[in-house]
């Protein structure tokens, strides 16, 4: 085994990532091209533990490049990637990132549609392996709570016996972003929640994410300005693959560079 090696898995083992410094995430001059086209652009970024940050930014920012970046399906030409302050997120594959702790929640809900809501959930916790395996095993009585607190901050408490097929849009959401609850994740990432919701829905939707915020760290990936306007704190605009602006929601729509940028589009 290689020096590198060693240091990759003792960063493994050490399991939680450590947040001791504040930050949860660290992004360091990151460069990604395509055939010659920089999508990420010496990026640097920096998420606190139990923050709820948005990042918005014009189509083409490398707001989803961002995102496969620090999940593992793109790798940066140069940078730095770590989740907390040892665990280097550019020497591990896709299941191990997500097995560290970072869940990410795609735009469109893939949910198991002819099974029941809880047993998305229990499907979820078993890492969707050996689904019949997973659906006989007797849950333990901790599992079992688990699932139950999850569908009360999901708000399908109810729908518990429902199979998830016959759920609306917003319910499908909401479900998936249970199904990466159970995992716990320390770091939920977030991508455009809201499309396609109606407005009851988006509004429970910033409950719930901001009702996340401080026991995960939640990135929130988002075009709809009134829906990062409900539930920002600090938020990050991203332009041409670098950090354009950084602030309250006040700030950065007050800031003549977002302005001009957003006019552009
Ligand atoms: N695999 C790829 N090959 C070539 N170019 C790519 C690839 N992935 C992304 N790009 C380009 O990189 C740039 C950044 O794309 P990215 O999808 O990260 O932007 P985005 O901010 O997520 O945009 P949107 O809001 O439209 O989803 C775009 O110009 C896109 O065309």
């Amino acid at each position: 085994m290689s020096e590198g090696e060693g240091a990759h898995l003792r960063t493994l083992e050490a399991g939680k990532p450590d947040a001791s410094h504040t930050a949860i995430l660290y992004l360091e001059d990151l460069n990604v091209s395509f055939d010659g086209f920089k999508a990420i652009n010496n990026l640097s970024l920096y998420i606190d533990k139990g923050e709820l940050r948005c990042i918005i930014g014009p189509n083409g920012a490398g707001k989803t490049t961002m995102m496969d970046i620090i999940t593992g399906k793109t790798r940066p030409n140069s940078g730095k990637a770590f989740f907390g302050q040892t665990i280097d997120l550019l020497r591990m594959s896709e299941p191990e990132i997500a097995n560290a702790g970072i869940g990410r929640k795609f735009q469109k809900p893939t949910v198991f549609e002819s099974h029941s809501v809880a047993e998305n959930l229990e499907l979820a916790m078993h890492g969707n392996k050996k689904v019949w395996h997973s659906l006989w095993a007797k849950l333990s009585g901790e599992q079992q709570d688990l699932i139950d607190a999850t569908l009360q901050t999901i708000g399908l408490t109810d729908q518990y016996h429902q199979q998830a097929g016959a759920l609306s849009h917003g319910q499908k959401q909401w479900l998936e972003i249970g199904m990466l609850l159970v995992q716990k994740p320390y770091l939920l990432l977030v991508d455009e929640p809201v499309a396609g919701m109606t407005h009851q829905e988006m509004d429970r939707t910033a409950e719930l994410l901001t009702s996340l915020a401080g026991k995960h760290s939640v990135v929130v990936v988002e075009h709809d300005m009134d829906f990062v306007r409900s539930i920002a704190r600090k938020v990050t605009v991203l332009h041409q693959g670098s950090v354009l602006a950084e602030g309250s929601m006040d700030e950065v729509q007050n800031d003549q560079r977002v302005v001009e940028v957003y006019l552009g589009e």
